[in-house]
């Protein structure tokens, strides 16, 4: 698959610093490789479900709109109505120790790097179904964030790729830019910032594409746009009255 075949010949050819384990990052390529070929085995139906939906949703929207305390909340309230639920975010965790790396790569390969994140997390959300997990970020960061980099005037016309599960629901959190500034201002220092947070907080433009993709463009029914302006409390019910 070429998001792996790009990374492998990636840190095959550039020199990394001793704090990327190259042998860890190794083995987690191999055995997402692994994994795709055994789809691909004719006997396994299972890679046929490329576009199966998944008992996820979905959290999306710029950076700081409330996405990691909308998450633990509708975690708390579903759980109290008894109902089993997870958190997972993208990049996954086995991943979290190579993003400052991939951050500071170029275009390309950082996308590889995301993609790589959202492969594992596909495979993740076809287990355990009974689950609902709620995701923090996922594909639709992906692409949106890509696209919001490139021209304008370019035609856009994308496709829910087939290697990657659907969420039941995805959910974007659009919130006033004044508002999404007093919380990132109030987010934990420990938060690193990233090129395109820091593209956000600087170019209009920006952030006006973006918003534009990701309500108009994500290839996806199950995309509902949620006003993130709101007591937290009050946007878990909206979303929990949407299952
Ligand atoms: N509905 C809300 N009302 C007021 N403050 C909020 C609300 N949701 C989140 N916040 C505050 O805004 C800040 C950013 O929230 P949070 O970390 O959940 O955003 P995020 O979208 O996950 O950010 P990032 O994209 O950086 O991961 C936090 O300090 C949080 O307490
Ligand atoms: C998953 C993902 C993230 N990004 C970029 C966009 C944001 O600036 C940060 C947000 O990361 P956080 O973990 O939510 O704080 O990362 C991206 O460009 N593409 C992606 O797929």
């Amino acid at each position: 698959m070429e998001i792996l075949q790009l990374l492998r010949n990636h840190i095959r050819t550039v020199q990394t610093s001793d704090a990327f384990n190259q042998t860890l990052f190794q083995t987690i390529l191999n055995s997402v490789e692994e994994r795709l070929v055994a789809d691909l085995q004719p006997d396994k139906k299972e890679l046929s479900n490329d576009q199966l939906i998944v008992n996820c949703i979905d959290l999306e929207g710029l950076d700081g709109c409330g996405k990691s305390t909308l998450a633990n909340e509708l975690l708390k309230q579903l759980n109290s109505g008894g109902q089993k639920a997870r958190l997972l975010s993208t990049p996954p965790s086995q991943l979290l120790s190579f993003r400052v790396y991939f951050d500071a790569q170029p275009e390309s390969i950082r996308r590889a790097f995301y993609n790589l994140g959202n492969l594992i997390v596909s495979y993740e959300l076809r287990n355990q179904q009974d689950t609902i997990t709620i995701l923090d970020r996922y594909w639709p960061s992906t692409i949106a964030y890509q696209l919001a980099k490139t021209d304008d005037n370019e035609e856009i016309n994308i496709t829910w790729p087939t290697y990657l599960v659907q969420p039941r629901l995805i959910i974007y959190i659009q919130i006033d830019e004044i508002e999404r500034c007093r919380r990132i201002a109030q987010r934990a220092a420990c938060v690193s910032v990233t090129l395109e947070e820091k593209q956000l907080a600087a170019q209009a433009s920006f952030r006006r594409r973006l918003d534009f993709l990701y309500r108009n463009h994500i290839p996806s029914r199950n995309l509902h746009v949620i006003d993130g302006n709101r007591a937290t409390r009050d946007i878990a019910n909206d979303i929990l009255n949407l299952l």
